[in-house]
């Protein structure tokens, strides 16, 4: 198979999978951590590399190593493998998941923002999600009648904190996820409630269903609920891992043990609690999202635009909400009748929030 994005938290453990299952690695595509990319390669010998620099080649111990989009689309274009797995962050994925669709590969994409942002133009049938609650609703489905599905949330790095002092918290306080350790963008993502929102969207194109809500569990054990029109509701509890997720994805079958099983005795106790809007103010335009999920392209351009800026401390925290927020208001008429039009729009609407 090939990985997109090896270098990062998903691409880490998604050979940390091929590791124990022992497959074949085709090509490794990285970003700027050479160093890592470079153990990579020793480990598992792939025939190709693409990075994001050409600067950077001459630091990769390979002798065949491309770097940038075009290289990506390359890759995949002339690879011989079945299976990609596209752990890159953020709109630069949308264009690999569209490669590999039109190369008829299979696609296990951790890259929630491909179909946030284009949802309506991705062919799913070769599709398998790496989300730990995507991967939860799609183990729970089964053919009973579902009157509708949740997903949980971790409420993020701010979730216990006080709300006057959310607008002078600091990067390093937004990127410590109390359960997950993941890169950066979806740890602000997090801290926000907007990977919750993308991942309403995600669960929409996924399961065709508007019927999709999100609560917070503290834990980050239980990942989704499936709510049966019986009154009964069935859940997802695994450790806060996303192996399994990555192992279902790119594997025929699982039978073999991939985590440890949660002990409910140690767990003790479990505690839900509602998303507020005080708290996270994006989750104010829920219900309008989902019934316009058109709205996906906007939120994602501007709230990548922000959170980047607050990474780099041009922004306070709060402010990631209000530029998002405010670019909604603008352009939410705005509605992509092409994939090019995805990227036309996509490009408005940052311009607009770096201006
Ligand atoms: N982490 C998690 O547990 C989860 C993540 N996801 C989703 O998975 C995706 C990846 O997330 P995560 O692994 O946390 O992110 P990371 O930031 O940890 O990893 C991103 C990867 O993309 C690479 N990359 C970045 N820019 C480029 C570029 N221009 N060209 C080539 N490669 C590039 C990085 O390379 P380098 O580091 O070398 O610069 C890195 O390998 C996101 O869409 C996220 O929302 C979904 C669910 C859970
Ligand atoms: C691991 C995973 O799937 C992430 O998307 C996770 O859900 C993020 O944590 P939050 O629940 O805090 O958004
Ligand atoms: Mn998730």
């Amino acid at each position: 198979m090939i990985v997109l994005g090896s270098t990062g938290s998903i691409g880490v453990n998604t050979l940390n999978i091929a590791r124990k299952f022992n497959l074949n690695i085709e090509a490794l595509v990285a970003g700027t951590n050479i160093e890592l990319l470079n153990k990579q390669i020793k480990e598992f010998n792939p025939k190709k590399v693409v990075i994001a620099n050409q600067k950077d080649i001459s630091r990769v111990n390979h002798s065949n190593v491309g770097f940038g989009e075009k290289d990506i689309l390359e890759l995949i274009e002339n690879s011989e493998s079945k299976t990609v797995v596209n752990a890159l962050v953020g709109f630069l994925g949308l264009r690999p998941t569209l490669k590999a669709i039109e190369c008829k590969k299979k696609i296990a994409l951790a890259n929630k923002e491909s179909l946030v942002v284009a949802g309506k133009f991705i062919d799913q049938s070769r599709l398998s999600p790496i989300d730990s609650e995507h991967f939860g609703l799609w183990y729970l489905l089964q053919n009973k009648k579902i009157s509708s599905m949740t997903i949980t949330a971790s409420g993020g790095s701010f979730r216990d904190y006080p709300l006057e002092k959310l607008s002078c918290v600091s990067v390093k306080e937004a990127l410590n996820h109390p359960n997950w350790s993941m890169g950066n963008k979806i740890t602000i993502d997090s801290a926000t409630m907007t990977n919750k929102m993308f991942e309403l969207i995600e669960a929409a194109w996924l399961f065709n269903t508007r019927k999709v809500d999100a609560i917070i569990e503290t834990k980050s054990l239980i990942h989704a609920f499936v709510n049966f029109e019986d009154g009964s509701t069935t859940a997802h509890i695994a450790n806060a891992s996303m192996q399994l997720p990555i192992a279902y994805a790119i594997l025929e079958k699982c039978n073999e043990q991939i985590l440890k099983p949660v002990n409910l005795l140690e767990v003790g106790n479990l505690e839900f609690k509602e998303i507020e809007t005080n708290r996270y103010p994006i989750w104010e335009i829920k219900d309008e999202v989902l019934n316009n999920l058109d709205l996906g392209l906007i939120l994602n351009a501007a709230n990548e635009v922000a959170v980047s800026k607050f990474l780099k401390g041009q922004i306070g925290f709060l402010d990631i909400s209000k530029i998002t927020l405010k670019a909604l208001n603008k352009f939410n008429a705005l509605k992509a009748n092409s994939i090019e039009e995805i990227f036309e729009i996509d490009k408005e609407v940052r311009n607009y929030c770096d201006s």
